[in-house]
């Protein structure tokens, strides 16, 4: 039996939009006045290796007119008892409302399984509405963009579980748990021949992986009981060649590869690491969320090896100081070596990268470390930090509640967020401070 998914979602989320991304036809209207989807719409879907039946809600209209209103919960009501799986719809951009928490009422109520989509989250801004999100208590949102399709990977790996069992012979329950590496790096760094040796024997090819460009292939890596799913950017890196744009393709392909994946091994030539273009890869990497794992290729090349991981670690440090504390691994394709603490090194990232800070020790920290060193006065009057907060990991994020986030410095922001990477045991991984003018609105919950 087909899977059935609702969209469901107050006006104007985008939830139309969606829709037509995924039936991949002009099926239904898309319009930017609220309301405009007022009756129910069905399709055929396609997302990856999974095909299912979606239905299009109506928002519900914020106009007074009873009935119509009436009409529209009530067609939201059908599709989401008629669905297996809801997508529950917000706009990042704009922030939760009161219809959302309604809409996300609705759904909890219904039992079904519910996948929580921020979408808009290309827009400026998005980030506080995606945070805002978790509050709904619906679990973590899937950042979406309908309109461009990013996210779409993601969405995919969320709707992937709610499969039922008897689905496809392609549903993977793998993918869930493996983790997911991609390995990115300059020209001739020695990203294809770091993946064969780490496939070894078993090689496994799992073939163009879904929802990402067919030009990638996924590899299933298994070492010391530690398994990887490795995504090899090989096809677009010939494409990028033919059509002589090297420069330019290479980072939009690494983005795509980077978005995909979870821990990204930033590959890089012993014989001339720290070059420009392997900077711009890991700062792209970090900007995209992704745990860093550096690694330095060709390691037989290099004769005295303990200093020079010495000097590679100094100068990651120095030169990429956004993920500081990077693992750095000097591995070899070539003899093999390094390959193990390789991946040892990708699993603790994925583990630092998955980690949640409880609130108490989190609000213990921002006392003694603002006791330390107290944030600066504005116009005669302290900035006040009240309250910290870690709604999110992947990467971790946390919304911290003060007076005047505007006039916090940047450096100031810096030094907390140094400072909460070395006390709660971050490194290498990307991490999000958030600035919030507010009361705490997690007090009364806690
Ligand atoms: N920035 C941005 N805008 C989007 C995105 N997705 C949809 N929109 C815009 O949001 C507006 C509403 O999109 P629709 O798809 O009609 O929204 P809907 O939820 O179906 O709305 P109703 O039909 O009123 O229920 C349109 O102007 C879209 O272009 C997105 O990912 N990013
Ligand atoms: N000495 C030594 N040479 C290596 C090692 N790994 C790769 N090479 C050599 O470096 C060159 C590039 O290796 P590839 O694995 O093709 O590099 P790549 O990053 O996949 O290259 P592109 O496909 O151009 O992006 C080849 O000549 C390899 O033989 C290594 O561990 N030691």
């Amino acid at each position: 039996m087909t899977m059935t998914v609702a969209i469901v979602g107050r006006p104007n989320v985008g939830k139309s939009t969606l829709f037509n991304r995924l039936v991949g036809k002009r099926l239904a209207l898309v319009d930017d006045r609220p309301g405009v989807t007022r009756d129910r719409r069905e399709g055929d879907a396609r997302l990856g290796h999974l095909s299912f039946r979606i239905i299009d809600t109506a928002g519900l209209e914020e106009a007074k007119a009873e009935s119509l209103e009436g009409r529209m919960r009530a067609q939201t009501e059908a599709a989401i008892a008629d669905a297996d799986v809801l997508l529950f719809m917000i706009d990042a951009k704009a922030g939760l409302t009161p219809s959302d928490r309604a809409f996300g009422e609705l759904a909890r109520r219904s039992g079904k399984h519910t996948i929580l989509v921020a979408n808009k989250a290309e827009a400026k801004g998005s980030e506080s509405g995606t945070l805002d999100a978790y509050s709904l208590g619906l679990g973590e949102p899937v950042e979406l963009s309908a309109e461009h399709g990013d996210g779409m990977g993601d969405l995919l790996r969320a709707l992937a579980l709610c499969v039922p069992d008897e689905g496809d012979e392609e549903d993977d329950p793998e993918a869930g748990r493996r983790i997911r590496v991609a390995v990115l790096g300059r020209p001739n760094a020695g990203k294809s021949t770091l993946i064969n040796a780490l496939l070894g024997e078993d090689r496994l090819l799992t073939g163009p992986e879904a929802g990402i460009t067919r030009d990638s292939i996924a590899v299933d890596v298994e070492r010391h009981g530690v398994e990887l799913r490795v995504f090899d950017t090989a096809g677009m890196r010939k494409r990028a060649r033919i059509d002589d744009k090297l420069e330019k393709l290479s980072v939009a392909d690494g983005l795509r590869a980077a978005r995909f994946a979870e821990v990204v091994i930033v590959l890089m030539d012993a014989t001339h690491p720290f070059e420009e273009q392997d900077l711009r890869i890991a700062d792209l990497v970090e900007r995209e969320g992704r745990a860093v794992v550096l690694a330095i290729s060709k390691s037989d090349l290099v004769k005295d090896q303990q200093g020079f991981v010495t000097r590679m670690r100094e100068e990651a440090d120095d030169r990429l100081s956004q993920v500081k504390g990077a693992p750095v691994v000097l591995v070899s394709g070539l003899t093999g070596e390094g390959l193990d603490r390789l991946v040892r090194a990708v699993q603790q990232a994925h583990d630092v990268w998955n980690r949640r800070v409880a609130t108490n020790p989190l609000n213990r920290w921002l006392i003694e470390t603002t006791d330390q060193h107290p944030p600066p006065a504005v116009s005669g009057r302290r900035i006040k930090l009240r309250y910290i907060t870690q709604p999110k990991a992947r990467p971790p994020s946390f919304v911290l509640f003060c007076s005047r986030a505007d006039a916090l410095p940047e450096s100031y922001v810096r030094y907390l967020v140094n400072n909460l990477r070395s006390s709660f045991d971050l490194p290498g991984v990307p991490i999000r401070l958030t600035l919030r003018e507010k009361d705490n609105p997690y007090a009364e919950k806690e």
